[in-house]
């Protein structure tokens, strides 16, 4: 099959790598003509020192790579997937499959990377959602790892299925992308609260009361949405949280870590030196929770520290001295 990968952070590279090592065709494609340059050139990726990139990987900085691809795949940061879909969009053929697997909602609209692309393309072309307890630095050397291709329409999720799965990569498909979506979107505010508690010194205790708190009210926003709950217990949902809150891998956990440790949310950010997507999905979190009428006390706090500087003992403190209730 001909593939193109739109960005080539580390997440883009380390796709790139699998589908290269499934016999594909592929391109990876970079935002500026020097990153490209430079990956073509060294054969490596920074963000991915332990690897060489496969000699079959072509490169490209020009959006038109995408013509005549069966399958685009599409990993910037979210930030970026509405620009990269546009300008992509004029150059796609209406049966390529797209396959969005960037974490995050879209500042603003709180639209799903899903949603933004079918926009962009004017709804013709199929759109999967791929997520999934992943760090880029372990898919790249081959470590077992398992995601969810999600897409209503079971042919097309298998499709995404049979192109990515290998005997290191294990795909299931699954029907719910809303969960899917909104799962990778929230995990990454809670995995940025788990490194501020950690960074603050609490211990596994603590760590276990959150993320089993913040995994109830990611499904019941979910659940709201139109998502299932059965889908935040898998690995899109659970699986990622446990990755993502647990692992010195996540950009998100590791900026948290710092603001526990005392830096403002732009100190951590620049400090990590990649895509927190937390930090922006937690504002948009927070306006859909209030739309939609959902209790999300957690992620609340998370954007109180992350946005308006809020002390974290006290958001602790807040959060502890909540009113009695029941757990579920
Ligand atoms: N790194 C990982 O292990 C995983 C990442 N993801 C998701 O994949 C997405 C991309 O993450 P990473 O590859 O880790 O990012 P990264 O931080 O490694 O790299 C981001 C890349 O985006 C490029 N970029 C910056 N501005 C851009 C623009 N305007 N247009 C296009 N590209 C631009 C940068 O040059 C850089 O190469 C995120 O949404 C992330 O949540 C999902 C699963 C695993
Ligand atoms: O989504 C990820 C792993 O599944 C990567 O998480 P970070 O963006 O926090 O590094």
């Amino acid at each position: 099959m001909k593939i193109a990968v739109l960005g080539s952070g580390g997440w883009g590279t380390a796709l790139s790598m699998v589908l290269c090592d499934n016999g594909h065709d592929v391109t990876l494609w970079s935002h500026s003509p020097e990153k490209a340059a430079q990956l073509r050139s060294s054969r490596c990726n920074p963000l991915l020192p332990k690897v060489t990139l496969p000699e079959s990987l072509r490169y490209a900085d020009d959006l038109s790579c995408v013509r005549e691809s069966d399958l685009v795949v599409l990993a910037t940061p979210s930030f970026a997937v509405r620009a990269t879909g546009r300008n992509a969009a004029p150059h796609l053929r209406r049966d390529t499959v797209l396959v969005s697997v960037s974490k995050g909602i879209e500042k603003g609209s709180n639209c799903r990377m899903s949603e933004i692309l079918v926009q962009e393309t004017g709804g013709s072309c199929k759109v999967v959602a791929l997520s999934g307890p992943s760090h880029a630095e372990e898919v790249s050397v081959r470590m077992p790892t398992g995601c969810v291709a999600a897409h209503p329409e079971e042919t097309v999720a298998r499709k995404v299925q049979d192109v990515f799965m290998n005997d290191y990569f294990r795909i299931y498909t699954s029907p719910d992308i809303v969960g899917v979506e909104l799962a990778a979107a929230l995990k990454n505010v809670v995995a940025l609260s788990c490194g501020v508690i950690t960074g603050m010194g609490y211990g596994d205790n603590t760590k276990a009361l959150l993320m089993t708190r913040a995994m109830a009210e990611m499904g019941r926003l979910g659940e709201r949405m139109g998502g299932s709950r059965l889908t935040f217990a898998g690995l899109a949902g659970m699986g990622d949280l446990i990755v993502t809150c647990t692992s010195m891998h996540s950009r998100n956990f590791r900026a948290g870590i710092l603001i526990g440790q005392g830096r403002t949310a732009r100190e951590a950010m620049d400090e990590v030196g990649a895509v927190v997507e937390g930090y922006y999905a937690a504002e948009s979190v927070c306006q859909l929770a209030e739309k939609v009428g959902v209790e999300m006390p957690i992620c609340r706090c998370a954007y109180d520290v992350l946005y308006h500087g809020k002390q974290t003992e006290s958001v602790v403190r807040e959060l502890m001295t909540r009113a009695k209730k029941q757990e579920n």
